[in-house]
């Protein structure tokens, strides 16, 4: 089919180069002349494994414009992927949805489906339509349906080629059919219902998955006063198939691009409805306090950080991606170098990003061992697998004061038994102090 993809995103880059690997013809648009560029050359701006090569092999079916006209005006299919961010009340601000609307309805020559794939609050795709029907230019059907993403960061092409499921939401038949063929060849199981319920998917399950972490974490910050250990806590608790084994990993609370927002949004608009999602509020304020738990954890071995040499291990806020939206890092180095710190930090992918941010303030090594180096206390804020397979000796050659902040608890306790170095994670006994 030949389909349009707006943004190019994590989840439109990856929807377009999987919809062409699946023999779709696709045309991927973006605002963004500099990506564009680099995409026409098979590159992909934004780092996820294995999209570079997906991309590669399929070329022939992929092109890359910012002439958005072009690239809607005889398309069957056009998504939408562009970013919906928190608004400062946390509603969603759905300015970047609503110009490509505005695009499209200027430039569609002939039937088709606009697919809302970007996470929308409950209603958007009515009011899309309500749009759309006010403003065509030209005399031709748009269908409008929401069909949801689920694909998680580092793992994305992955998730969206064996999908965990598809969700269609769709009024008309035209829309249903057209989605159906879509995703023809895609195994995955198919929920088709109304546009209103598929938002609401999306909401629910984000929520849900937020929720989970701060109900793990909270029991972690209680294990740590009790006496019990959140590692034998969870596995005990992941053996009922009722509660699973996933999303159980205690540490300094989620990030990312959805999480956070999705949480504030629903949030949001239950009390816009005079409603309130008490069990979602309660997740979004133990994650606020979540971020801050090492730090706090910190003034146990110094006051400050004023004059101390402080290695930080993942600026991400998650390993697999560069992405640093919500990353615990991001809240956790200003109050190290407001302190007066020395901060040394390594990241495999996200230096680059980092370096945006901070160009001057931060040293960035190139190896852990030398972030090591003389460092007087050591954070860790993403699991990297660089990170959870050192032998933590590493840390008492090298660190002046070897003290370690877990905050993904990339270690059994067991490695620290007699080490001389002090060990404080999430949710379990510290060792050395
Ligand atoms: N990132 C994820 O893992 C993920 C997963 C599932 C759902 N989502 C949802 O999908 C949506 C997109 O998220 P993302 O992380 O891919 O966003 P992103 O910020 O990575 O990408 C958005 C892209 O849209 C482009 N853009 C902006 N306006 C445009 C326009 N008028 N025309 C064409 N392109 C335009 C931007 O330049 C950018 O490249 C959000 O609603 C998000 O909540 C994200
Ligand atoms: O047991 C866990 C699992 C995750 N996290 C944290 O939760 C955040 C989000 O992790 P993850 O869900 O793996 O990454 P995302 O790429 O943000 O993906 C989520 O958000 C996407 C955007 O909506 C959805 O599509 C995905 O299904 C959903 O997993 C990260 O900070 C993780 O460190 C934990 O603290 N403990």
């Amino acid at each position: 089919m030949k389909i349009a993809v707006a943004g190019t995103g994590y989840v439109g880059l990856v929807t377009g180069v999987c919809l062409a690997s699946k023999g779709h013809q696709v045309t991927c648009v973006d605002v963004d002349e500099k990506k564009v560029e680099i995409m026409r050359q098979g590159i992909s701006p934004i780092y996820e494994p294995g999209l570079d090569e997906l991309m590669q092999q399929n070329m022939l079916r992929l092109t890359f414009t910012v002439d958005y006209e072009s690239a809607y005006k005889d398309a069957q299919v056009i998504f939408i992927g562009v970013g919906t961010p928190e608004k400062k009340d946390g509603s969603a601000n759905l300015s970047y949805v609503y110009k490509v609307v505005e695009q499209i309805a200027e430039s569609v020559e002939r039937e088709c489906v606009v697919v809302v794939k970007s996470t929308v609050p409950i209603g958007t795709n009515d009011k899309i339509e309500t749009y759309m029907i006010e403003h065509l230019k030209n005399n031709v059907r748009v269908h409008i349906a929401s069909n949801p993403e689920f694909l998680a960061q580092g793992t994305a092409v992955h998730d969206t080629l064996h999908a965990s499921r598809i969700v269609i939401g769709a009024e008309s038949d035209y829309a249903k059919t057209v989605l159906e063929k879509v995703y023809e060849n895609f195994e995955a199981p198919k929920v088709i219902t109304n546009r209103r319920s598929a938002e609401m998917i999306k909401y629910a399950s984000n929520d849900f998955l937020a929720l989970k972490i701060s109900y793990v974490n909270e029991i972690a910050n209680l294990c740590e006063i009790v006496g019990a250990d959140i590692e034998d806590v969870t596995r005990g608790m992941g053996f009922d198939a009722r509660i699973g084994d996933k999303f159980l990993n205690s540490g300094i609370g989620y990030g990312g691009s959805c999480f956070p927002k999705d949480t504030k949004a629903l949030s949001w608009l239950a009390s816009f409805n005079d409603n309130e999602i008490k069990t979602i509020k309660a997740a979004i304020e133990v994650n606020e306090n979540q971020k801050f738990k090492l730090i706090k954890k910190a003034r146990k071995y110094y006051e400050d950080f004023s004059g101390l040499t402080v290695a930080v291990l993942g600026l991400t806020f998650k390993p697999g991606t560069d992405d640093l939206r919500e990353a615990p890092s991001l809240v956790n180095i200003p109050i190290m170098l407001e302190d007066g710190a020395r901060v040394k930090a390594w990241d495999p992918v996200g230096v680059q990003n980092y370096k945006k941010i901070y160009p001057e303030e931060i040293e960035y090594c190139d190896s852990i061992q030398e972030t090591l180096e003389n460092a007087d206390i050591c954070f860790i804020f993403t699991e990297w697998p660089e990170v959870k397979q050192l032998d933590v000796m590493v840390y008492k050659a090298l660190m002046r004061h070897p003290i370690i902040l877990d905050g993904r608890n990339c270690y059994k306790l067991d490695a620290f038994a007699n080490s001389g170095i002090i060990y404080d994670s999430i949710g379990r006994e510290t060792i050395g102090w």
